[in-house]
Parts: C-alpha cells; structure tokens; sequence
C-alpha cells in the first residue's frame, strides 16, 4: 500500500456507532475510506453504505475483511461478535480499532492477546473514547503532574438517556461500567484490584431482568477508592461526569451544560441526550489518530492490554454483582510484549 493512498476500513457491524463511525470515516476524517461494511441485518448494511462509493456490502464478516480495498477493521458489533472478527483481522494481519469491551470474558480475551502475540506486534486498539477527550485529558495531565498531590477517591456519574431493550445486568458492566474501569486504570496509573457492586431498589427493571441503576465501588492496586453511580436507564439525558479528590484539592470534569438560559423563575442549562453527542469530538479524535497511527503500522491508543485489563475487572464487577460480596480482579501477568 502507497502511505498516500486512503486506509480502506471494513466496518464490522452497522448499527448505532458503526453507522456514526461509517459517517465519520466517510465525512469527518482525513487519510481512511470506508471499503467494506458487514452486518447479518444485510439491508441495514446496505442502507448504511448507499452514500459511499466503492463500498462492499456484505452479511459476513470475513467476506467484508477480504473485499478489495481493505487495509483494516473497525469492530462495532456486539461484545460476544467481537472475538471472532478480531482473531479473523489478526489472522490478515490487518490493524484492528475494535469497540468496547474487546471481548465478553477474561478467557476470550485472553485468546486475543495470545494471537496478537503469535503475529508478533500490535495490532489491536480498543474504543476507549474518553481517552480522546479534552476534558478527561486536562484531568490526566492533572493528575500525571501532581498538580493536586496523590488522588486519593474518584467520584464518578455515569447516566444514560436509555439503553437498547437487550441490556443486561452483565452489560452494565461489560458495556457501561468497562469505561470507568478503563479510565481509572488511565488516570491513576494503577491497576484495579477489587470491585463490589451495590443495587439500590431499583427505579425501574426490564424484560432482561436489568435493575436499574447500580452503584460500583472499587479499589485500585495504589489504594485508590473509586465510586461509579451507573444509571443506564436515567431518562433524562447522558451524563459523564468524574471528581478526583487529591491530597491538596479536588478536580471535576463533565460539568459542562452548553446554552444557559433565565426565564420566567427558572434558571438552568442543556443536557446532552446520548454518547455520540456528549464525546462526538472525542470519537473524531479517536478514529483519526488510529487510521493515522494504522497507516504507520503502529498502535498509539489503548491497546488489546488495555482492553484485557478491563474486561478482567468486568469479570470482577459481575461477580460482585451477582453476590453483593467484594470480589479481587484476577489478572494475567502482563506480556513484556506490551510494555509497561
Ligand atoms: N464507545 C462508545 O461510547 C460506544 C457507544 C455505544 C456502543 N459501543 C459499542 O459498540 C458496539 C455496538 O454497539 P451498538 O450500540 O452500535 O449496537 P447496535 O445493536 O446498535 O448495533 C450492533 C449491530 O451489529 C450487528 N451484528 C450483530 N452480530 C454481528 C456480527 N456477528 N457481525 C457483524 N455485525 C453484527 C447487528 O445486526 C447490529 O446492526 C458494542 O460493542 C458497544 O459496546 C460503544
Ligand atoms: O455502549 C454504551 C457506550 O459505551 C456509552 O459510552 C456508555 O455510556 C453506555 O452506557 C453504553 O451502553
């Protein structure tokens, strides 16, 4: 491939983000093209491609990673879907930006690291957007330089508008959950080691048996005590919201409420409704830097050991969850294959 030539993207599933990253790939980045897309929904597939030129439409996966064009893989299937199209892209050797959680469980995942390992460099990113952020990446550098001294607690807030009708309790964790244990272990620098899971009376409970919300508290390898108010079903808009407190002071992101308005007794601010929306910049950064990044054959953004890690803690979290006890992360040693 000619390093001028555009990426050529296979988008593994056509739903809600991987319409919105088939939009991205097609109008807001520079450098990619969308190639191929793959969704069993053989029609949702092809209404998603209908603007694109050249663009195979297919039903199966590994058909849309070996139609003509394809240089790499962006994964938005569901979890369970992700393991198979993830050893099928390493198996081509093909750089893989792959959404949230890599995989469902810590042995499938596990699979992933070992056939990454196999092909001998790095191949895999995984969708943590908040790492992309501006307003989580002021907090980093925050917290990176002591600005504040050591964190000591981390407050987190996690709402959503609503959740697809096929949520479960295991995807609170695995889907909602997975980013703070991803940005904890990001902020912190540390790993997490222990999770319990606390479900008040539950507001509402769905079909799946989902009880809503649910209140994640867990502690890091330094000591760290981190709380998460997850909410999947809040009904009134998505917010992300995280106070650090530290030895000298505290820091809170996720404030923001756009257009302010005064009128008639009442005084208050917008509410973004969904994710794509509240981390929109955050997904155009990230899609942008890992076509930069794939086209160099190098991974620069959360990689498989990221993706692991937390998916161990999701492993964890469900545990807990299902026996209100508290339960330690049981992790793999960490390969010298994927520094430190
Ligand atoms: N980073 C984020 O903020 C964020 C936000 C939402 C979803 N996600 C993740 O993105 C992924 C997709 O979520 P969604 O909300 O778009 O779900 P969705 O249900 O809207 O879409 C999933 C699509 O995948 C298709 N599909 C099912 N099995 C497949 C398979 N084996 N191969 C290919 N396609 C398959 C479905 O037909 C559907 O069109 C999940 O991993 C989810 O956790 C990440
Ligand atoms: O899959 C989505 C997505 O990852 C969002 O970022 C998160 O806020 C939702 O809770 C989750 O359901």
């Amino acid at each position: 491939m000619s390093t001028t030539a555009p990426l050529g993207v296979a988008v593994i599933g056509t739903g809600l983000m991987g319409a919105d990253h088939v939009r991205r790939i097609d109008e807001v980045i520079s450098g990619a093209r969308v190639a191929a897309v793959a969704d069993p929904d053989g029609d949702r597939a092809a209404e998603v491609a209908a603007r694109i030129e050249d663009c195979a439409v297919h039903t199966d996966p590994h058909a849309a990673l070996a139609a003509p064009g394809v240089g790499a893989v962006l994964i938005a299937s569901p979890g369970p879907a992700h393991e198979e199209t993830l050893l099928a892209a390493l198996e081509r050797d093909l750089p893989v930006l792959c959404e949230k959680p890599l995989t469902p469980d810590a042995a499938s995942a596990l699979r992933v690291l070992a056939a990454e390992q196999k092909l001998g460099h790095r191949r895999v990113q995984v969708g943590f957007m908040r790492r992309y952020d501006a307003e989580y990446r002021r907090l980093a550098r925050l917290l990176a330089d002591r600005e504040l001294g050591r964190p000591l607690m981390l407050h987190c807030r996690h709402r959503n508008l609503s959740v697809h009708p096929y949520f479960t309790n295991d995807m609170v964790i695995n889907d909602s959950v997975s980013h703070e244990f991803d940005a904890a272990r990001w902020l912190l620098g540390q790993e997490i080691a222990a999770v319990r899971v606390y479900r008040p009376t539950p507001a509402s409970v769905t079909e799946t048996g989902l009880s809503d919300p649910q209140f994640v508290v867990f502690e890091t390898t330094g000591g760290v005590v981190v709380d998460v108010e997850i909410f999947v079903n809040g009904g009134f808009g998505y917010q992300v919201q995280a106070e650090a407190v530290c030895e000298h002071g505290t820091a809170r992101i996720g404030e923001a409420h756009g257009l302010l308005t005064n009128t008639a007794g009442r005084w208050g601010g917008e509410i973004a409704p969904d994710f794509l929306t509240r981390f929109a910049d955050a997904y155009d950064r990230e899609v942008q830097e890992w076509a930069d990044a794939a086209r160099r054959g190098e991974v620069t953004g959360p990689g498989a050991w990221d993706g692991y890690a937390a998916v161990a803690a999701c492993a964890a979290g469900i545990e807990a969850q299902r026996t209100g006890r508290r339960v330690p992360v049981e992790m793999a040693e960490r390969p010298a294959f994927y520094g430190r």
